[in-house]
């Protein structure tokens, strides 16, 4: 059955749901802020909104939503950040503005432009209301987008959402040539670090072990393609991080993510030693080198996810 979907944010991965869902046979309407169409136009008649603007474009989207009545449309959120003013996640943002609605979370490790060449993926949409979920699994599921639902939506987007400052440490890894070792130790502590935060704000264990997790963990780490990654590698090779933001194709949520984790993260006293070497590089007060020396010289303790 044709549903209409109504797709904000005409970005890489706005571009790309948009193109799944048509492959689909679903009635798709892509809105940017360079649409000729309104806002209101576009989601009329709307059955599901799929909202994959970057973080800073969620809450004046939201905002412009609020004075639109919109029924009883299912909000799937595909944005991976977290808001500086109030450290919400897109989803929290989404549910507080419309309370009555549900929000179903689309996280997983989808680099758009292998989706876009027609390389399989996989995918997760987590929720609260778990036949909403099914119902958006079904309008994206195909034979090149495999889609799993999750009952624990936190945990889907967080995944998503750190992943993002463990890329930037990585690309850093990859751009001092340390070797596949040491790529590993960075991506398995990472691992264990992205645990202990989500557990601290109310995620599940497992579902970090899955696509939304370690799998986006494992791609965004570990491929060029991803623009955390870029940042991290173009500051180990000597680039300035304004030069590189530049220079970037699209967003690389993990700069603005970093500083809001480490607020958070201090203030809740979570320890967090790899986002913390990350943020640091990031405002300059540290070389890649240096970044790598405190990890290495903190003290020993057991393998553990837990402090
Ligand atoms: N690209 C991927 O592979 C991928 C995969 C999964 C998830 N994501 C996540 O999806 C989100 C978007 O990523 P992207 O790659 O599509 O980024 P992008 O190419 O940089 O596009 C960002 C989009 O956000 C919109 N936007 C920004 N501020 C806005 C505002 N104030 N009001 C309305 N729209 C605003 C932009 O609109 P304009 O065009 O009007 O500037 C653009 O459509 C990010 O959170 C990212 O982490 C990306
Ligand atoms: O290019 P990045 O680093 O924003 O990564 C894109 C997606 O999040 C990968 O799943």
């Amino acid at each position: 059955m044709e549903t209409k979907i109504a797709v904000i944010g005409a970005g890489a991965w706005g571009s790309t749901l948009a193109f799944l869902a048509k492959a689909n046979g679903h009635q798709v309407h892509l809105w940017s802020r360079q649409s000729s169409s309104t806002l209101a136009d576009v989601l009329a008649d709307a059955d599901i909104v799929v909202s994959a603007v970057s973080m800073k474009g969620v809450r004046p989207v939201v905002e412009q939503l609020r004075s639109l009545s919109l029924g009883k449309v299912i909000f799937v959120t595909a944005t991976k950040g977290l808001d500086p003013s109030t450290t919400c996640t897109p989803s929290q943002i989404w549910q507080a503005a419309f309370p009555a609605n549900s929000v179903v979370v689309l996280a997983g490790p989808n680099l758009s432009k292998e989706i876009q060449a027609g390389l399989p993926a996989a995918t997760v949409v987590g929720s609260n209301d778990m036949a909403a979920a099914k119902l958006v699994q079904t309008l994206f599921n195909s034979s090149r987008f495999r889609v799993y639902t999750n009952d624990d939506p936190l945990g889907v987007e967080l995944g998503g959402t750190l992943k993002n400052v463990m890329a930037i440490a990585a690309g850093a890894c990859d751009g001092l040539q340390l070797g596949t070792n040491a790529k590993a130790a960075l991506v398995t502590r990472g691992l264990a670090e992205i645990i202990r935060i989500g557990n601290h704000w109310g995620a599940k264990t497992d579902t970090f072990y899955g696509l939304s997790g370690l799998g986006d963990l494992l791609a965004t780490c570990n491929s060029p393609l991803s623009r955390n990654y870029q940042v991290g590698y173009g500051l180990a090779k000597g680039k300035k991080l304004t030069e590189i933001l530049a220079n970037l194709e699209g967003t690389a949520e993990g700069v603005n993510t970093s500083q809001v984790l480490v607020h958070l993260a201090n203030q809740q006293g979570i320890y967090i030693p790899i986002s913390a070497q990350v943020d640091r590089l990031l405002k300059e007060e540290v070389t890649p080198q240096a970044a790598v020396d405190s990890l290495m010289l903190r003290d020993v303790k057991p393998e553990t996810h837990l402090p």
